[in-house]
Parts: C-alpha cells; structure tokens; sequence
C-alpha cells in the first residue's frame, strides 16, 4: 500500500533524489537549495543522506524531502534501492567534463528500472559559472532530455545560486499536477485538511491507500 500523510500544515510532501556522477556537484546543488549556502570543499557523500525545504507554490505549502545519493560507483547497490520512493529525480552532470554527460543515460535507465513507474526527471547540468571550461552544449542536453522523456535540461551553478530555486520549483508544479488529484479528491472531508505523499513510493493507479499522521 502506499503511505499517505494527514498533516494541518502542509499540502505536499515530495521525495526528489539526486544522482549523477561523483562531484557533479549534487550535494552542492541541494546545499544551494536547502540553506543557500556553497562550499569549495564539499566532501563526497557516502550512501544516502536527506534534507528538508518547505516551499511556497501559489500558496500552498509543498514540503521537498530532497536525497542525496553518492555517484561513487561503489555506493551503486545502496543509492539504487532508494529510488523506487521517489516522486521525482534530478539527475545532475557537470557541465565543464564531457565523460559525466555521457553517463547521463546509464543514470537514465537505472532511475527508470530501480524508481517507480511514473516518476519524474529532469536533466541537470551544474556548474554554468565555469562558462569558459564549458564542455558540453545546453543543445546537447536538450536534445537528450526530449530523447529519454524528461521532463526539461537546465542549467545550474550551486555557486551563484542560479537556476536552483528554478529547477525544483520546476520539479515541484509538475508533481502537483500529477498528484493534485489524489490529494483533492482525499481532503473532502473537512477535519485533517490535507494527504501527503509519503517514503513510501508514489501511488499506483488502483492502489490501496494508507493514511497516517505526519510529524512535522
Ligand atoms: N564552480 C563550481 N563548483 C561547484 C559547483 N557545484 C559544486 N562544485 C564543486 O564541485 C565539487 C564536487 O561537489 P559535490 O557537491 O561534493 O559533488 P557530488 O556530486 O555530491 O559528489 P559525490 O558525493 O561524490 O557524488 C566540490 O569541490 C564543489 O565545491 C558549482 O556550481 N560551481
């Protein structure tokens, strides 16, 4: 069954992973998004680790439980399993070394054998401030995006902040309108306002839906 969340404060919760090669800068793009903050020395995640935003989207409150994966190779067996929970990946390259936006398609593919059905990605490639080493073209990742069905490329730079608060929002309006339904359909009633989306997985059409408190 699928867990759902009863929460008074919340609209949304939604689970986006980030995978990608090592020092991509996943971590760095999440640190961006989560505090607004950048660090030259960022060490490489080992595992899986999550952090939390709440943002505003038309005035609904939508809760991002974002997840850090590592891209070393020798995390793959731990980072794979996480990704059959999540509504939505972003799956990260660095802009300025051709060889981890040539990996973007055995990325691809591991997001869609190992995550749900429906889940969402969008292609990202980070570090635009580093225009000069530039390596791979935006129309490159354009066209792979519209190849492999994600939902858009974009270009970021966790440094200076661009295009972060963009890309999950991005990320965030199209989760709504693929789960809004569920959601509206299931906050008739009048006391507990509204049903999130859980770390379980997203829901399956036909599905039986469990609904617990949320504890934020
Ligand atoms: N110039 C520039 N450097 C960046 C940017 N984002 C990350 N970096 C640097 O790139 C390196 C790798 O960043 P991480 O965030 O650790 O990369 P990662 O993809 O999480 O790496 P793993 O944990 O091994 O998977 C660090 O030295 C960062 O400071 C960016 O937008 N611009």
């Amino acid at each position: 069954a699928a867990l759902l969340l009863i929460c008074n404060r919340c609209d949304f919760l939604f689970k986006i992973i980030l995978t990608g090669d090592s020092n991509v800068g996943k971590t760095c793009v999440i640190h961006s998004f989560t505090s607004g903050l950048f660090s030259d020395s960022q060490h490489n995640t080992i595992g899986v680790d999550f952090t939390v935003r709440t943002i505003d989207i038309d005035g609904m409150r939508v809760k991002m439980q974002v997840w850090d994966t590592a891209g070393q190779e020798r995390f793959r067996t731990i980072t794979q399993s996480y990704y059959r929970s999540a509504h939505g990946a972003m799956i990260t390259y660095d802009l300025t070394r051709r060889p981890s936006f040539e990996s973007l398609p055995h990325w691809i593919q591991g997001v869609e054998q190992y995550g749900a059905a429906n889940v969402v990605f969008v292609l990202i490639g980070n570090k635009c401030d580093l225009e000069a080493q530039r390596q791979v073209l935006f129309e490159d990742a354009c066209t792979l995006a519209e190849r492999t069905g994600a939902l858009a490329a974009l270009e970021t730079s966790a440094k200076q902040h661009h295009n972060i608060e963009e890309a999950f929002e991005l990320m965030a309006r199209e989760l709504i309108v693929r789960y809004g339904g569920a959601v509206h359909q299931d906050s008739q009633s009048d006391s507990p306002t509204v049903f999130l989306h859980s770390d379980s997985h997203p829901i399956d059409e036909g599905e039986h839906l469990e609904k617990r408190p949320c504890d934020c």
